[in-house]
């Protein structure tokens, strides 16, 4: 039971407490003359257990039926194997075995070190790269940088809730600290009255059992599920708080364009998986360190008191004991951050390949059609196995380094259980405490202990923590730089210029880190109210990233650009989300933003045959259904429900037929398609074809890496 926890030290059992005391009492030689009153009444309760016992054994040899034939009978039982349980000893039975044991254990230990790495089942000497981002190591630093990540939540908008929750989990919880000191008071009455066979307060003292037990269970399930619903709400505001950050100012796309280096890989993860684990983690964490905290303000007072003034029985130190412990403890936390500190990185590293894999996978299905085609299955089983190896060299590089934290780990926790006994034993011999007090101050030492020792039993989960913390970070801090790194390239407001649109002095280049490749110097471009204008130039010099400049969304870019208010930009490929008909036709608008009767319209415009009979509120994979010509009429469609000033289409027309094509830029020019007076600005290698429906054609002049009208 749970609650006897609180009543004893070490085994957290109160039927171990009673045996140890009254093993311990039995065990006391008969105290000499001169002893200590606490000597004396130490002898005198053990001469009246002895004696109890006796009792017991002449009772048990009057009456071998009824209750004790069962016992009587499993000491005969034992003793038939050649065994006496209650003779039993250490150092008669044990001891020339422990040797064999232990020697047994070291070997098996350095056979299986020798051995068990061939069971990988992989090249375990390739070492796994943990990424070039940055996480923290030091000791110090490692509740670094979840200030700000906890501050959105805690001092945001719905900071109200947020404290509210906390305050309804820490009354809970002190209301159950306190219930836990009433335990400890309630079990030294009950061994009291068990002692005293004081059966009329027994069963008054089981009631009050029953009802503290009642409380408790009321109070730690309501106090977890109101964790679950703080849990649910703070992940709420911060996969919200993440998503604006990411969406924001087209960082989604700038973050991906520097995908190399330090760059934080896998959005993805980090708002879905990392979120879910920093909040996870903090909580339990937290929670944890709050719990140990309390159970350590609450007794160390206690610890003062109690402790006895000598320390080791041998020279005067006041409050010895609480010293004693924050050494141990202290340098306990110190060796396991020493130990395990690399798994920091591991974690890190593991949880980099993990979301690597995961991406791999979900390329597969995004590409599903072209991997079907080319029967590239084999191929890409090979690279997703091979992904899979390295999350396996990491998952080994974390076995070894968690166990040897388990190795310290053990060895901290095994010395820590008799380290009670250890320092209290010299007093009690020396007859400076007496057992009760003894017994209490085991209590009080291990709660002490157990909230000093936080650190150490939680490091392995710390580990994850910080690497959880530092992919948060890292992701943060990158969003940040990137939203405050504008755009270099100007955009002129309404009525600066006569034309519809005016590209002026753009330069352009590409990303340093990658190439530094400058694609347009010094381009100019003048599009008249009115007028269609073709562009033309060799594949790979840059008429995308010329529109991605245009558009803002490209950092390495400078110069100046107009445009009118309502631009809108049409690539190759338009993305089209799942979802209803209606949504897929209205994008980037939502659905409700036009009547059911506009899009139809529009969808019979671009004469999408395949559509006709569909409903607009069917739902459907339209990127998969719609062939690649379909989709570039779908996006037309979008553009005569949107009506752009500026329309600047790259390549947009280049699956659909000579017809096709052509039918969309007279579908284009009629009256009612676009508002009166705008542009269209056409990329296309189709010049022959498209060269008439345009009014003028630009192309590349290489030597001036800029414009050239035709
Ligand atoms: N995100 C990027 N990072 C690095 N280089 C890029 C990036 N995007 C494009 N490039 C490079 O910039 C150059 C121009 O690319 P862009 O797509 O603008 O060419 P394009 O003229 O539109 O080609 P195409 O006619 O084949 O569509 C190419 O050499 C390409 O490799």
């Amino acid at each position: 039971f749970k609650l006897h926890a609180h009543a004893s030290p070490g085994s957290g059992n109160i039927t171990d407490l009673a045996s140890a005391k009254a093993k311990i009492l039995l065990s006391q030689p008969q105290a000499p003359g001169n002893a200590s009153s606490s000597g004396e009444k130490a002898a005198k309760e053990a001469q009246r257990l002895r004696t109890a016992n006796d009792m017991q054994k002449g009772k048990d040899q009057r009456l071998p039926a009824n209750g004790t034939q069962n016992e009587t009978q499993s000491q005969e039982g034992a003793s038939s194997f050649g065994f006496n349980v209650s003779k039993m000893s250490v150092s008669e039975f044990w001891e020339p075995y422990m040797w064999v044991v232990a020697a047994l254990v070291a070997v098996f230990a350095v056979s299986f070190e020798l051995c068990h790495r061939r069971l990988a089942d992989v090249d375990l000497t390739a070492t796994p790269d943990c990424g070039a981002e940055h996480h923290e190591h030091q000791m110090l630093h490692l509740f670094k940088g979840i200030v700000p990540l906890v501050r959105p939540f805690y001092f945001g908008d719905e900071r109200h809730t947020a404290w509210a929750y906390l305050a309804a989990i820490s009354v809970l919880g002190v209301i159950d600290l306190v219930l836990g000191l009433i335990i400890m008071v309630w079990s030294k009455e009950f061994w009291d009255t068990i002692e005293k066979k004081n059966i009329s307060r027994f069963f008054p003292l089981i009631l009050d059992l029953c009802l503290l037990a009642f409380s408790k269970i009321i109070l730690s399930t309501y106090g977890q599920y109101i964790g679950m619903m703080l849990s649910i709400r703070w992940r709420r505001s911060m996969t919200q708080w993440l998503l604006t950050k990411w969406l924001k100012d087209k960082c989604f796309y700038a973050l991906q364009l520097d995908g190399k280096g330090d760059v934080p890989d896998n959005p993805d993860q980090r708002i879905q998986e990392d979120a879910r684990l920093f909040v996870e983690q903090t909580m339990s964490l937290g929670t944890g360190f709050v719990t140990a905290a309390t159970h350590l303000l609450s007794r160390l007072p206690m610890l003062l008191l109690l402790s006895p003034s000598y320390a080791f029985g041998w020279f005067y130190c006041p409050g010895w004991l609480l010293y004693i412990t924050l050494l141990y403890s202290g340098v306990g936390a110190i060796v396991a951050h020493f130990v395990g500190q690399k798994l920091i990185s591991i974690n890190f590293g593991l949880q980099k390949y993990e979301a690597g894999f995961r991406y791999d996978i979900v390329q597969i299905r995004d590409n599903a059609e072209s991997i079907a085609l080319y029967g590239s299955e084999p191929c890409e089983e090979q690279r997703l196995q091979g992904k899979f190896a390295w999350i396996e060299r990491v998952w080994w590089m974390m076995m070894c380094y968690t166990k040897r934290l388990g190795f310290f780990v053990s060895f901290y926790y095994q010395t820590s259980s008799i380290f009670p006994y250890l320092v209290l034993a010299p007093n009690y011999f020396r007859g400076q405490i007496t057992l009760g007090t003894m017994f209490m101050l085991f209590d009080v030492l291990w709660a002490v202990k157990s909230g000093f020792d936080w650190f150490l039993g939680s490091y392995s989960e710390l580990t994850g923590y910080r690497a959880t913390v530092d992919r948060l970070s890292n992701f943060t801090q990158a969003m940040e730089k990137r939203s405050g790194a504008k755009c270099e390239v100007k955009r002129l407001p309404a009525g600066t210029h006569k034309a519809a649109a005016v590209v002026s002095g753009l330069n352009v280049q590409l990303p340093a880190k990658v190439d530094q490749r400058q694609l347009w110097r010094d381009a100019n471009l003048e599009v008249k109210p009115g007028e269609f204008v073709l562009l033309s130039a060799p594949e790979g010099t840059g008429k995308s990233c010329f529109f991605r400049a245009m558009a803002g969304i490209w950092p390495h870019a400078s110069g100046e650009v107009y445009l009118p208010a309502k631009t809108l930009f049409l690539p190759q490929k338009s993305y089209i989300p799942q979802g209803t008909l209606k949504q897929a036709v209205a994008y980037p608008s939502c659905a409700t933003e036009f009547t059911d009767e506009d899009v139809q319209a529009a969808l019979e415009a671009v004469r999408l045959t395949t559509l006709e009979g569909r409903q607009l509120q069917d739902e459907a994979n339209w990127a998969m259904l719609l062939s690649g010509g379909e989709q570039q009429r779908l996006a037309i469609a979008r553009v005569l429900l949107r009506k752009p000033a500026a329309l600047f289409l790259d390549e947009a027309t280049s699956a659909l037929g000579a017809e096709g094509a052509l039918e969309v830029f007279q579908l284009l020019r009629q009256p009612k398609s676009l508002p009166e007076g705008s542009v269209v600005i056409t990329v296309s290698h189709d010049v022959e074809l498209l060269k008439p429906v345009h009014d003028a054609h630009y192309t590349y002049d290489a030597e001036s890496a800029s414009w050239k009208l035709e």
